[in-house]
């Protein structure tokens, strides 16, 4: 099933980037795609949310969020605030198997980190993932700091039978440091999956025909939608179709 779940080392790392631009790769490859915003926070209704980002800036893609709560906090907690419903694992695995049958290419975006609860049971969209059985790539900050809580995901991933498809940087910056520098080849070795990809920073603010130009030479060729099943190495059968 052609499901690429995208969470982060944690929130602002730049998964809504990464996730545009591994959509603009698909749609420049001639794929259609659909991005899927599990639980959205910290957004008023009237705002566009994350989806809402990448249709902007990597172009004509299916939209979906399936809840919103204003405060930017993590789902569970927003939601339980709010007095509304939470948004449970099983529901976006079901979302996503959806618009799996629709389209080439399903992107699902979680909300902060790999942990991060959506419901009071701690259902996370780890959960998801494992019920969808698909491959979860890794957003990752440039710097220092950045290979513990990378390994730290890899490790709960594989813990969970899931797969860490690999890791993009978010943001690379112009002049990156030492520890930067140094993060791109370690990165692969703690996480046990390959690095991907890296956005330049700031690149979320080009002006999208650029930023759709640009996109497919951020990424390893086998994000931009032509990988498949054995690329990833997807284990199982996907559960909720
Ligand atoms: N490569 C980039 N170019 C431009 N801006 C970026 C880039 N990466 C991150 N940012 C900015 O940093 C902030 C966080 O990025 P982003 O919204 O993609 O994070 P996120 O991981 O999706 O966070 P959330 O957990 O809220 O979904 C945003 O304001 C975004 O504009
Ligand atoms: C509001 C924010 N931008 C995200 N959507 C939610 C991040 C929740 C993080 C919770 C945590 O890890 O402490
Ligand atoms: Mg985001």
């Amino acid at each position: 099933m052609p499901v690429l779940v995208i969470t982060g080392t944690g929130t602002e790392v730049g998964k809504t980037v990464v996730t545009a631009a591994v959509a603009a790769a698909a749609l420049a490859a001639g794929r259609s795609v659909a991005v899927l915003k599990a639980a959205q926070t910290g957004v008023r209704p009237d705002e566009p949310g994350d989806a809402a980002e990448v249709a902007r800036i990597a172009g004509p893609v299916t939209t979906a969020e399936l809840a919103r709560y204003p405060e930017p906090l993590a789902p569970a907690t927003a939601a339980r605030r709010a007095g509304r419903a939470p948004v449970h694992p099983h529901e976006v695995a079901e979302a996503a198997a959806k618009l799996a049958t629709e389209h080439d290419l399903v992107l699902v975006e979680g909300a902060g980190g790999l942990l991060v609860r959506f419901d009071a049971a701690g259902g996370t969209l780890a959960d998801a993932a494992r019920l969808l059985s698909a491959p979860v790539l890794v957003v990752a900050p440039a710097g220092l700091g950045t290979l513990n809580m990378t390994e730290l995901t890899a490790r709960e991933l594989r813990s969970r039978g899931l797969d860490p498809a690999g890791i993009v940087i978010g943001s690379w910056p112009a002049a990156p440091d030492l520890a930067a520098r140094c993060n791109l080849a370690d990165l692969p070795d703690v996480a046990g999956a390959p690095l991907l990809g890296s956005v330049p920073a700031g690149s979320g603010a080009l002006p999208p025909a650029e930023f759709r130009r640009a996109a497919p030479h951020w990424l390893a060729p086998r994000l931009d939608g032509s990988w498949d099943a054995e690329a990833f190495r997807m284990r199982e059968a996907p559960r909720v179709l």
